[in-house]
């Protein structure tokens, strides 16, 4: 670029960086005198107020004034809120103010405007004048999606046509511009190149400077209620939905806070790796939470619920012991829909019969019998749904408790609790009695007052009986004591049998059509209903059966509902089973969702497909309401990763790369387990010295990561870091890490340790190593003591290279 241009634009980044040095110099002392003011407001609050309630009149001007001073605190905090942010975002901008111009002809005008964008917007002094355009304004779209030439944008008065005449972008540090292009395709692939080249780092980077003109229709959708991203490893969905997220903060900033969005992420690992992008961008973070622990948090205490990772470890390493196939039968039953209808005909038939429930026991004793809920149950009207009949009854329960109490009050127990009562005890009561004693004296004006008028007089003046009215008073207590809790519980709906209720589907085939109507039954059904009943029995779940079992609870005790929640976002959405689609939809009945996965990463049994014309992800909210986009290039890997990794999954051939070249995939065979330990940390010891500092020996499971990690520290590599579903945060490092926990992540180096058949072999285990090798940004290698698995002895051989050791 000629040498006028670079002096032209250094010298308008000089001009806005001075302008906005004077802005923040300006702004700080108010910034920070609001401050103290506010902190100033609320230590006196209470000294600014005299709480004065002698008279109705004192009260009422107390409660103004209260009133007045939490305004004027109110007031004082949101000018601060929205000053210091306003300085916060021009501090953000001062390094590096912008990354991208455009100069956009506007039809009918005769002027082109030059447009500057950067992560936040920035006025001139007139407060028209925008020297920065943030990049969410819709105008900035115009960056993303087009090249010179034409280009229009949507705004929300109408579509703009014009002619973009430059587009331009900025690498700036420092105040300094350390590079510019000028791009004739939709966001140079140089500044791109420059960006992907990087090292790996331990919390994931905004990508607002070279988002793809794909990625942008996947963060500017507002349409549709379901937003479906099907994505190869390494395309950008993870990125794109976080931009997403900034995107509808921004746009909707009046009517959307950050924590009425929510994103299920993998695992916990996942959500620290992800957790600074948005804070980046100058935005709060949404409500970040996994599946399990949604899970944990509705089953309660009760059962426990088996995790994901326990699930996928049993259904890699349990093959040929009993009752495999049954649980795999099992697992994709209890994962389907035709499972979630057969819950939907057992509500029915327990509309009719085979309700459960427990008795309520109170002192050893049986004091309302299952049976007799039963019986009172089925008394009510058979019209009416079964979430109504359940709370008639617990109206019924409660009422029968309250005269239950009452009787209860006269038993012998209580007299005799009555003579052990300590002194403590009896001078709460006689505190209680005090204070009743003044309202029975207040009682006692009023009537002699009214009597007085009536000019009427009562027959006995009844004293008030101390003695009487203490015990009755302690025994009401005693009693109380014991009914409290039971009550509760009804309320809590602990009289319904749950475990019961999903336990009575698993008691034979007969059974289970009879009372679910259910067609199409696995054929190990039997050993499905044992397994099933012998983890209830020990009060735990399957996973596959954790979501089902909320669901039935939810069939007789009502919908649990999030209504707060306006988006919810899924990523690795390929991992979740149509049940628990359907399940999370009900939930959050009034949020749009966004699910982003990658069928080619479906290593889970219950795994759904995102875009297949079947999907059941389309059905949730029927086509009409569901936009698919299709992410086909792969941003994260070189080119050579990505030619070796497709050629793994069938199809592959559509995933594209992107320009970066690096090594090709390195395959190692040794002669055994030792040789090939001591190779490894050899190998480490290499990428280290070449400057890679993320780098992950994955294994195919956790069993395998521990053996691996004792190992490899025994010959010598040290600072090896065992990674485990307990690991809360993401750390850059050399490490190990089985396959499910690097889902979503990625490292410099990616070092498969056992890539013989008999670790990928079958066919389930093809989604396995691909997740796995596609964890590596700039170099992958694979060992094995043995064959190759066949996914790596079919590729062709110009694909890799053999290690000559
Ligand atoms: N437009 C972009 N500009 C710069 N970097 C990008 C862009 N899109 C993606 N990347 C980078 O590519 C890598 C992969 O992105 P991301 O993790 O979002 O992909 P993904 O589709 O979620 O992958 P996976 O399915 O494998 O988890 C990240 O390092 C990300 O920063």
């Amino acid at each position: 670029m000629e040498n006028k241009q670079w002096q032209q634009e250094q010298e308008r980044l000089e001009l806005v960086r001075n302008k906005l040095e004077a802005r923040i110099a300006e702004l700080e002392p108010e910034v920070a005198g609001l401050h103290d003011q506010a902190t100033d407001i609320r230590r006196r609050f209470w000294e600014e107020v005299t709480i004065n309630t002698a008279t109705d009149e004192d009260f009422e001007e107390t409660f103004h004034n209260i009133n007045q001073q939490s305004a004027l605190l109110a007031e004082r905090e949101r000018g601060h809120k929205l000053l210091t942010e306003k300085w916060r975002n021009m501090t953000r901008l001062l390094p590096s103010p912008y990354f991208g111009r455009i100069d956009f002809q506007e039809d009918g005008l005769s002027l082109s405007e030059q447009i500057y964008i950067g992560v936040s917007s920035f006025i001139d002094e007139d407060g028209l004048s925008f020297l920065i355009y943030d990049w969410r304004t819709p105008i900035a779209s115009l960056y993303y999606d087009y090249s010179p030439g034409p280009a229009s944008y949507v705004t929300p008065t109408g579509r703009i046509e014009g002619t973009m005449e430059l587009k331009r972008q900025y690498q700036i540090q420092n105040g300094q511009i350390n590079n510019m292009f000028d791009a004739s395709e939709t966001i140079g692939d140089e500044l791109l190149q420059q960006v992907l080249g990087k090292g790996a780092d331990s919390q994931m980077k905004s990508i607002v400077a070279t988002i793809q003109k794909e990625q942008n229709a996947i963060i500017r959708d507002d349409k549709s209620r379901m937003l479906i991203v099907q994505g190869a490893a390494g395309s950008g969905k993870t990125s794109a939905a976080l931009q997403r997220v900034a995107y509808l903060l921004y746009k909707h900033r009046q009517s959307i806070r950050a924590d009425q969005i929510v994103l299920f992420s993998p695992n916990p690992m996942f959500a620290s790796y992800i957790s600074t992008v948005l804070p980046e961008l100058g935005e709060e973070n949404m409500q970040q939470t996994t599946y399990q622990e949604f899970l944990d948090y509705w089953l309660g205490a009760s059962l426990r619920p088996e995790d994901p990772f326990d699930q996928i470890e049993y259904v890699l390493t349990a093959q040929g012991t009993p009752g495999y196939e049954a649980r795999l039968q099992g697992i994709a039953y209890k994962s389907s829909e035709a499972f979630l209808q057969a819950l939907q005909n057992y509500g029915l038939w327990l509309g009719r019969e085979g309700m459960q429930f427990t008795g309520i026991r109170m002192r050893d004793r049986e004091v309302i019998t299952a049976e007799r809920m039963r019986s009172e149950f089925y008394g009510y009207d058979r019209s009416l749904p079964l979430i109504n009949r359940v709370i008639l009854l617990q109206e019924w329960l409660l009422n029968e408790l309250t005269l239950l109490e009452r009787k209860e009050r006269e038993a012998d127990w209580v007299e005799e609790e009555l003579n052990y009562l300590d002194t403590d005890q009896y001078v709460e009561a006689f505190g209680m009695l005090h204070q009743e004693k003044e309202l029975f004296d207040l009682a006692e004006t009023y009537v002699s007052a009214r009597e007085r008028i009536n000019k009427k007089r009562r027959a006995d003046e009844g004293d008030f009986d101390y003695g009487l009215k203490e015990e009755e008073l302690l025994r009401r207590k005693i009693v109380q004591g014991l009914f409290k809790p039971l009550r509760k519980s009804v309320k809590k709906f602990a009289f319904v049998d749950v475990k019961a209720l999903y336990g009575q589907l698993f008691e034979g085939e007969a059974a289970y059509r009879e009372r679910t109507n259910g067609a199409g039954l696995p054929p190990l059904w039997a050993k499905i209903c044992e397994q099933t009943k012998e983890m209830l029995n020990r009060n735990e779940l399957f996973y596959e059966d954790a979501t089902p079992y909320l669901y039935v609870k939810e069939l007789v005790e009502g919908v649990r509902m999030n209504t707060e929640i306006k988006y919810v976002f899924i990523d690795e959405g390929q991992d979740y089973s149509a049940f628990q689609y359907e399940y999370l939809k009900k939930l959050f009945p009034r949020a749009r969702m966004t699910v982003l996965g990658d069928f080619g990463q479906a290593i889970y049994m219950q795994a759904t497909s995102l875009d297949a014309a079947d999907s059941p992800l389309i059905r949730l909210f029927g086509e009409a309401d569901t936009s698919l986009i299709r992410l086909v290039r792969s941003y994260r890997s070189t080119k050579e990763i990505v030619e070796f990794t497709r050629a793994m999954l069938p199809g592959g051939e559509e995933i594209q790369a992107f320009e970066r070249r690096g090594r090709k995939p390195l395959l190692s065979k040794l002669d055994d387990g030792e040789q090939r330990d001591a190779q490894i940390v050899a190998d480490i010891s290499a990428l280290k010295a070449e400057g890679f500092d993320s780098i992950a020996v994955i294994t195919k499971t956790a069993a395998d990561s521990r053996d691996a990690h004792e190992s490899l520290r025994a010959y010598g590599c040290e600072e090896l870091r065992l990674i485990t579903k307990e690991t809360p945060e993401f750390e850059k490092g050399v490490m190990v890490i089985p396959v499910y926990l690097a889902k979503g992540v990625e490292f410099d180096a990616v070092l498969i340790y056992d890539a013989s058949p008999e670790a990928y072999g079958r066919d389930n285990e093809r989604k396995l190593l691909y997740t796995a090798c596609t964890r590596a940004m700039h170099q992958l290698q694979l060992y094995t003591t043995g064959d190759w698995s066949p996914f790596v002895q079919s590729q062709p051989a110009e694909l890799y290279e053999a290690a000559g050791y």
